[in-house]
């Protein structure tokens, strides 16, 4: 046998070949600023997305030829490229605005060093190479006022969190300040429980938090009763509290890298209760700036309607008349005027434009107040992904169009009497209802955690955008180990659908998944129904196998008729006269339903024994015009031949 390399030898062939590595990404930063100066030259857009597709095409090719995973190589540069366009984007607002581009900068935050205002600053500065005076401030009125009267250059002032939703303190700051948004900037907010000395969760008893990370982490809290929150006015204030005290028993919500600011470790991780916890903050100034043309812009208006009915859908169709896209609608009372409401738009469009110039026009003279708050550049960059269907678009005609004269409300929920358009629910990579063909694989549990982990990767690979998980009851699996399944096929980048079965286990499943399944066999279970209905979670019902298309649709009407409109009908075969052990794909009322509702339409084929009638029946329903297909992780026996399937599926 070989002897394996010495470990010490390895790691340091590992540590020189990530010096290399870093070397070549910042040689790639230099030439895609080399790039922002052409596109200033040419004024280009700096976003090219066709060029980052035949980029992302060609590099998971090459990356296969090195044995390297798809879904990593292209996870691995949507961050490059994102790096990459941001730092065009502060680099062509830098040269608009030599202003805000100064060498060295005075920056006001909330907290000192180490909060997450902290860290939101130094990292928009660190993109413009901006030496940053930090000015740590006790609240958001000290923080406008320290720029307002020239203490401070730019203010940082968090405005929303996808936890939490928007930080009220900061909207109402917003409408008696002079001072003009000149950007934004979001930051990943990692929760952890920082501690002292290594102690560990069990030695505490008291938690130091500022109210924001105490409501983004409610969920984790309640868990653990015992702990006695004590709220500070910012997160490093918490920690500083945690370094002053006499024992260990203390810890603070922060960011591990705040942590490391004060030496203490993280003794508990991920403690937010979305998976995705961020913070995103605009950056205040005393002159407003210009955004370039190339440059995704956004501006943000405040504005006061009259109090007569229709008023804010009047505004509001202003901008549609513009074509101008509202990213954001937000209301706060008005001081001093009890029941009104001051309301802030984000709109994506750029101030100098003559839409929005005349939109503004159109507005003030529907409204008591109007005051643009600022235009600064876009900073979310939507990951370019690959995707067979997504490079495919395949009109689907059937369900376009019908012509029906009007909507009638009497009519049921499911119909397209009721609503004309089509339902179309996205949830990631997974569109269904739209021109997409859509594929999902259906997993039984219990299956071994790394075992699935690579599981995951391969169906990401062969083309499919969610993953179905049965059986969680009959495996009698946690809500926790439920949750470790769809974090993994979360960060593959597709969608989780888990089936329920019991009512008992609705509320901590709709928690962690993306969509929930609802098999045949629950279909006149009345209860899960309503349950299901009165959650904003996607639902797919299955139909059951001895059900009538008018029962399914009753079914499907009973969830439509308590709130949720996100619902997806799933066809599993029916059992026929001819052969009853064998289930049969109900052609006739496939294109009935497909016909009479407005709702997409999955078929499962996981009952097709044999790989001939599993591409058949995939086959048809494409054909038919439906909206995706259903397969078993043990049909057609290896991804490859998946892989191939929908391959031709999407031609
Ligand atoms: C560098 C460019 O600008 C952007 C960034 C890209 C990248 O980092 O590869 C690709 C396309 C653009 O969205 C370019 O246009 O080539």
């Amino acid at each position: 046998m070989n002897k394996a390399p010495e470990l010490n030898q390895t790691r340091k062939q590992i540590t020189a070949l990530d010096k290399e590595l870093l070397s070549l990404l910042s040689k790639r930063r230099d030439l895609s600023l080399d790039v922002a100066r052409s596109k200033e030259i040419d004024v280009r857009p700096i976003r090219d997305t066709q060029r980052e597709k035949e980029l992302l095409a060609r590099l998971v090719e090459q990356g296969r030829e090195h044995g390297l995973d798809a879904h990593f190589v292209i996870s691995l540069y949507q961050s490059i490229i994102e790096d990459s366009v941001l730092n065009q984007q502060a680099y062509l607002h830098g040269r608009a605005n030599p202003e805000i581009q100064q060498q060295q900068s005075t920056i006001a935050y909330l907290g000192a060093r180490g909060s997450y205002s902290f860290l939101a600053a130094s990292r928009f500065c660190q993109r413009r190479q901006i030496d940053m005076i930090d000015l740590g401030c006790q609240s958001f009125d000290e923080i406008i006022k320290s720029v307002e009267l020239g203490h401070a250059d730019l203010g940082f002032l968090p405005i929303e969190n996808t936890s939490s939703g928007s930080i009220n303190e900061v909207y109402d700051v917003l409408q008696h300040t002079s001072l003009s948004i000149v950007g934004e900037t979001t930051i990943e907010v990692g929760h952890c429980l920082l501690t002292k000395d290594g102690a560990g969760l069990d030695s505490i008893k008291t938690v130091f938090a500022h109210p924001q990370p105490i409501s983004q982490c409610s969920h984790w809290l309640s868990q653990h009763p015992s702990l006695t929150l004590a709220y500070c006015s910012s997160s490093a204030e918490a920690m500083q509290k945690v370094i002053d005290a006499e024992d260990s028993s203390v810890a603070a919500i922060g960011s591990a890298e705040g942590g490391a600011l004060y030496q203490l470790t993280a003794a508990e991780n991920g403690l937010a209760n979305q998976k995705i916890n961020q913070s995103r903050f605009i950056v205040v100034a005393r002159k407003a700036v210009a955004v370039p043309s190339q440059l995704p812009a956004k501006t943000t208006l405040i504005m006061a309607t009259g109090q007569k009915p229709g008023a804010l859908v009047e505004t509001l169709l202003v901008l549609k008349a513009h074509n101008i896209n509202m990213s954001k609608l937000e209301s706060r009372p008005i001081p001093g005027t009890p029941w009104e409401e001051m309301f802030y738009l984000d709109v994506d469009a750029n101030l100098a434009t003559t839409e929005l110039q005349q939109a503004l026009k159109e507005l003030e003279r529907l409204t008591r107040f109007i005051k643009v708050l600022g235009c600064y550049p876009c900073e979310t960059v939507k990951p370019t992904q690959l995707n067979n269907s997504q490079l495919v678009i395949e009109p689907n005609s059937s369900k376009e169009s019908i012509s029906t004269p009007s909507e009638d409300n009497d009519a049921p929920k499911f119909s397209k009497r009721y609503r004309q358009q089509n339902t179309q629910i996205e949830l990631k990579q997974f569109n269904v209802g739209g021109s997409d063909f859509a594929a999902m694989q259906q997993v039984s549990l219990p299956i071994d955690k790394d075992v699935f982990a690579t599981k995951v990767k391969q169906i990401k690979e062969s083309g499919f955008q969610a993953v179905l998980l049965l059986d969680t009851t009959t495996a009698s699996l946690s809500a926790i180990e439920i949750k470790e399944y769809c974090h993994l096929i979360d960060q593959a980048g597709l969608t989780s659908a888990v089936q329920i079965d019991s009512v008992n286990h609705f509320n901590e499943t709709v928690k962690v998944a993306d969509m929930i399944y609802l098999a045949g066999k629950e279909m006149y279970n009345e209860e899960l129904l309503g349950l299901a209905g009165s959650v904003s979670t996607p639902v797919l019902l299955e139909r059951n196998t001895m059900a009538s298309t008018t029962d399914w649709l009753a079914s499907a009407n009973k969830i439509l008729t308590q709130g949720n409109q996100q619902l997806i009908l799933v066809e599993a075969g029916i059992r026929s006269f001819s052969n009853p052990e064998q289930l049969a794909l109900d052609l006739a009322g496939l294109i009935e339903v497909l016909s009479e509702s407005h709702l997409p339409v999955l078929g499962n084929v996981s009952y097709a024994v044999e790989d001939k009638l599993v591409c058949q029946q995939a086959k048809a329903l494409k054909q038919l015009h439906a909206n995706g297909v259903i397969i078993n992780d043990n049909q057609l026996n290896c991804p490859e031949q998946q892989a191939e399937l929908l391959h031709r599926l999407h031609q």
